[in-house]
């Protein structure tokens, strides 16, 4: 028997309230998508293509006009109250902006412990003990709980922002371009991690970029999203080193990468793309040259 999606999205499609109805598209349009338990599904495509509605969509922080979305079998489409906060503790979001999710006038113990206080309902001494253990599983020590955001570099402040998404037990962890605000070796080293922690966890991903190299390292299967419909979806494999779609082709041509070489097969598929002939994609994945 197949096994249950932890995350499924059928159909769904999400309007903006004040976009005027009949002239402009939907933000979302009849988008389905899955994710099994201990999965990474990478989300990409350019800017204004739907990416983050999709994971506000899955928080229920925008309205689901049509479509539904289960978790783990559940209908969450429309879930509020008890059920929604049920739902928050199994679904966390890390951002993409370290510094904007910190306070800077609280700790980063107190910032780590919200998560628990407020969706668990945990004593004291428990929260300090799952504070410490949190921020020892993204690689920093127990002294880092007392301190102040402006003390951390951005990797670091990713970090934590992580251990605090960890502190519920979620099942499933939305990154909204969480890596694409670090320097590349930051990136990796986070990204690293990620894969560390689903191995220890169990946990799976909604990974949301527009960076198909970050994609190709970190996710099983990708989907691509243009104006908010799904072109394109299959093993990240597939989808990065042989897509099918133009959309998809673009996308990977456009991404920035050091190598000469690639930087030349990149500007062939350009051309290509403009006289209207198929791109050529090589076997060879320029996503993990780009990745140190
Ligand atoms: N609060 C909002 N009110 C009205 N329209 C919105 C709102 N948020 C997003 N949109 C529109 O919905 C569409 C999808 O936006 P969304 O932010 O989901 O795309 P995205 O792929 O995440 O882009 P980016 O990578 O720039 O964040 C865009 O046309 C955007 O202008």
């Amino acid at each position: 028997m197949p096994e249950t999606p932890l995350l499924d999205l059928s159909d769904v499609s999400v309007r903006y309230p004040g976009r005027r109805r009949l002239r402009s598209t939907p933000a979302l349009s009849e988008v389905s998508l899955d994710v099994l338990p201990g999965e990474t599904v990478g989300l990409v495509g350019e800017s204004g293509s739907g990416k983050t509605t999709l994971g506000k969509a899955v928080l229920g922080l925008v309205p689901v006009g049509q479509g539904s979305i289960r978790l783990d079998g559940r209908d969450i489409t429309a879930a509020s109250g008890r059920k929604r906060r049920e739902l928050s503790r199994l679904i966390q979001v890390v951002f993409q902006n370290p510094y904007l999710s910190f306070n800077p006038g609280r700790t980063i113990g107190q910032t780590v412990a919200e998560t628990v206080t407020v969706l668990r309902g945990m004593k004291a001494p428990q929260v300090r003990a799952r504070v410490a253990e949190m921020l020892e599983a993204v690689g920093l020590d127990g002294t880092a709980a007392a301190r102040y955001p402006a003390q951390f570099s951005g990797g670091q402040l990713q970090r934590i922002a992580i251990a605090r998404a960890l502190m519920p037990a979620p099942r499933l962890l939305i990154c909204d371009e969480a890596v694409s605000a670090l320097d590349l070796s930051v990136q990796a080293q986070v990204l690293n991690l990620l894969a560390d922690l689903r191995e220890r966890h169990g946990l799976a991903y909604l990974f949301i970029t527009h960076d198909l190299a970050v994609v190709r390292h970190i996710a099983d299967r990708v989907v691509v999203l243009r104006q908010g419909r799904v072109v394109e979806s299959g093993t990240a494999a597939q989808v990065c080193e042989a897509p099918r779609h133009p959309y998809t082709q673009a996308l990977l041509a456009a991404a920035p990468v050091a190598d000469p070489a690639e930087q030349a097969r990149r500007r062939e598929i350009r051309r290509r793309l403009r006289a209207g002939g198929a791109p050529a994609p090589t076997p060879e994945t320029h996503a993990e040259r780009a990745m140190p």
